[in-house]
């Protein structure tokens, strides 16, 4: 992406929404998100599904937004302003996640890129156990692209990590939720742990179009324990790359550059896992 992509454009302006929780510390959830969209050229709107208390050493609480709260930003935002593009992220619960679904079909919302997060890399569970499968019934259907990492495509598919310990596997197990009805899945290989993943972050994407089809997404794997909002700022950069009309393979391949390029100028913020540089792009 060029500098002269964050000029703004004469015209209608791109929009998109993230459905997220905020991280204090700046570098995961709707911060990432917002500034992900900035840096990309897209007016980005928000509504906040919970708050965390959160730094580079861990998630120090969480405090779910009360569910009308919630529906009032979303209606707030849809109702009026409109988008181009919806992303969500940490859903808190199985009321919020299908509220969500509720209001994105009311308002027959496109582009929705559902990122499933349910632990953060502390470890701390940022959806209730009982809302995984309200994510899969409720929200995966509507999905255009859902964007999990290795523990979450498990735990969506009640699998066990261990059976992911390759590309295959992570072929396979993109595959496998497709049932759910999204029609694109991107597998990400952050957490892969095998020979080939000590050298590249590798995803794979696989579309409902022709589920024998699949594609890699590869760069080198660069070493830093600093990837705190990797995730959030993935999804959240195809969403900006949709609203801006980019087809999928496109929107993932940008993407997968702009992740990496923040990635490789993290900030080592804190005592332990630093955020990403979302304004990496512009000089790199
Ligand atoms: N150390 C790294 N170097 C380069 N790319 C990485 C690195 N860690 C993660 N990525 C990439 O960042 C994106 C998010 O990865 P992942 O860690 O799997 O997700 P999450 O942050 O949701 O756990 C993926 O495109 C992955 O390949
Ligand atoms: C509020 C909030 N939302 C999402 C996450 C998870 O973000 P992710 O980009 O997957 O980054 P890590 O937590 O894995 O570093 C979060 N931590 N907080």
């Amino acid at each position: 992406m060029s500098a002269a992509a964050v000029i703004p454009r004469a015209g209608r302006v791109p929009i998109a929404l993230t459905i997220a929780g905020s991280d204090s510390g700046g570098g995961a959830g709707i911060q990432a998100d917002l500034k992900t969209f900035q840096e990309l050229g897209v007016f980005g709107t928000s509504a906040i599904t919970g708050l965390t208390a959160q730094n580079s050493v861990g998630v120090h609480g969480i405090w779910p937004a009360p569910v009308s709260s919630v529906e009032a930003q979303i209606e707030a935002v849809l109702s009026d302003i409109g988008t181009d593009a919806v992303k969500t992220g940490m859903l808190c619960s199985v009321e919020i996640v299908k509220l969500t679904a509720r209001l994105l079909r009311k308002y027959r919302s496109s582009h929705i890129v559902v990122d499933p997060v349910t632990l953060s890399k502390h470890g701390s569970a940022l959806l209730e156990g009982d809302a995984v499968s309200a994510m899969c019934t409720e929200l995966l259907p509507l999905a255009e692209l859902v964007t999990p990492n290795i523990p979450e495509a498990c735990l969506l598919l009640g699998w066990q990590e261990s059976d992911i310990r390759s590309v295959s596997a992570m072929t396979e197990a993109a595959r496998s939720l497709l049932q759910y009805g999204p029609r694109h899945v991107l597998l990400k290989g952050g957490h892969l742990d095998d020979q080939a993943a000590n050298e590249t972050a590798i995803d794979v994407l696989v579309s409902q179009e022709d589920p024998s089809r699949h594609l890699l997404f590869s760069a080198p794997r660069i070493a830093t324990v600093h990837t705190h909002g990797t995730g959030c700022t993935t999804a959240s950069a195809i969403t900006a790359f949709l609203a801006l009309g980019m087809q999928m393979e496109e929107a993932v391949g940008s993407a997968k550059r702009f992740t990496h390029q923040a990635i490789s100028s993290a900030v080592p913020l804190g005592a332990g896992i630093g955020s990403l540089w979302h304004a990496a792009h512009r000089t790199l």
